[in-house]
């Protein structure tokens, strides 16, 4: 046996991952013998001692069949229903499949905000804590049937590396239809499987345009940006094939490990910085600019000068200079409408005037990212 990945072979909580495409047999249904060894592979780690949470695809694949769908809806209310339909049946078989290992399994559904407000993900964090204390393993799958095309992460990968994040994870485990990553389309003549991605840098010039299976989303883009996010956050990545899940866990030679690049908890700072949906934008005077750039401090209300668009409390705006340059990104901590009364305000004003509840920063420290 070639030797281990330490980092994969010693971590304690795993996030394993897997795609539609993984899940589906020819005909395009959901495939219970892939349900089954995957669970089979879960299982035995679960009786080695460590934690493990599931992420799995395939609610809207497990609906077409049962709709008499011809093939993977493109619209986003069919999406919608075929997401309903299926992840009741998906959701069934892995029931059963770990039963039989005598294990209970969770069903988590999550959208993009449960994972990056700062109000919202300690509520996932603690309900994946305490079905992993209980010995259930969670089955977490994006909330489809709610999520709109404006807030839907789409792709499960990404959700992935935030599950990973949130839950103070060791290691995530993306399984797909392929064996690792290639510096092209894998059946591109002289495409080579990559072994380690140690930095973003060794990925900069692969060809991954190619999309993904008619049942996948992302391809091997989202794939990519999963890895980047969960390793620049303390998360060591393999991305293997599913046939290969029991060898990928247990850190052998298998599929492509990306090293860790960053510290642990920053994933929804670099999902605000880089992915994130902007909302609206708080102007600041120069002095704001300089104490959020500078020291890194809270944005109180008095340093704003303008508030732009219409957003809820929790959504990512833009921190702008009155020049209209960017310089950071936050979590909002109050509506525009809330903000737009409370700019230029100093604390002791905005107690008096508006009430206790308003005499807070517009945007936590923990909230906000410098770019
Ligand atoms: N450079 C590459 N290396 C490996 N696979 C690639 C590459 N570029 C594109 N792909 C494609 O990405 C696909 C996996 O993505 P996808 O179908 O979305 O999987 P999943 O359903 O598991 O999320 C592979 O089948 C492969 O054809
Ligand atoms: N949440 C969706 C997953 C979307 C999807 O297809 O993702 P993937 O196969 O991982 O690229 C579902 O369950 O159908």
């Amino acid at each position: 046996m070639s030797e281990l990945r330490a980092v994969i072979a010693q971590a304690r909580r795993i996030v394993v991952k897997i795609g539609s495409s993984s899940l589906t047999g020819d005909d395009g249904r959901l495939s219970e013998d892939a349900v089954g060894r995957l669970a089979d592979a879960l299982a035995a780690e679960r009786s080695r001692g460590r934690q493990v949470i599931l992420v799995t695809s395939g609610a809207i694949a497990a609906g077409i069949g049962p709709m008499g769908l011809p093939a993977r809806p493109r619209d986003l209310e069919l999406q919608q229903a075929a997401a309903s339909v299926g992840q009741g049946i998906l959701i069934a078989a892995y029931s059963a499949a770990f039963a039989r290992h005598g294990l209970t399994v969770g069903q988590v559904l999550l959208t993009t905000e449960d994972m990056v407000r700062r109000t919202h993900y300690g509520n996932a964090q603690r309900a994946l804590n305490r079905l992993l204390e209980l010995g259930i393993v969670p089955i977490v799958n994006e909330n489809d049937t709610v999520a709109t095309d404006e807030i839907r992460f789409g792709d499960n990968d990404r959700l992935a590396a935030l599950v990973a994040t949130v839950a103070h994870a060791d290691a995530l485990v993306l399984l797909t239809d392929v064996d690792g990553l290639y510096t092209a389309a894998p059946d591109t003549p002289g495409a080579e499987r990559i072994d380690d991605v140690k930095a973003p840098e060794d990925v900069a010039g692969i060809d991954i345009s190619r999309r993904g299976s008619a049942l996948g989303t992302g391809g091997m883009i989202t794939k990519l940006e999963a890895a980047s996010l969960a390793t620049a956050s303390g998360v060591a990545v393999v991305l293997a094939s599913a046939d290969d899940v029991a060898d990928a866990i247990a850190g052998r030679h298998v599929g492509t490990l990306f090293h860790i690049t960053g510290k642990r908890d920053t994933t929804r700072l670099q999902w605000l910085a880089h992915a994130a949906k902007i909302r609206g934008g708080f102007v600041l005077d120069d002095g704001a600019v300089r104490a959020v750039k500078g020291r890194k401090a809270s944005l109180l209300a008095a340093g704003v000068v303008e508030v732009q668009g219409a957003f809820e409390a929790g959504e990512p705006v833009e921190l702008l200079t009155r020049a209209g340059a960017a310089v950071a990104r936050g979590f909002a901590g109050f509506s525009a409408e809330d903000a737009a009364r409370m700019k230029g305000l100093s604390t002791d004003a905005l107690r008096e005037k508006l009430g206790e509840h308003f005499a807070h920063a517009l945007i936590h420290i923990d909230d906000l990212v410098v770019l």
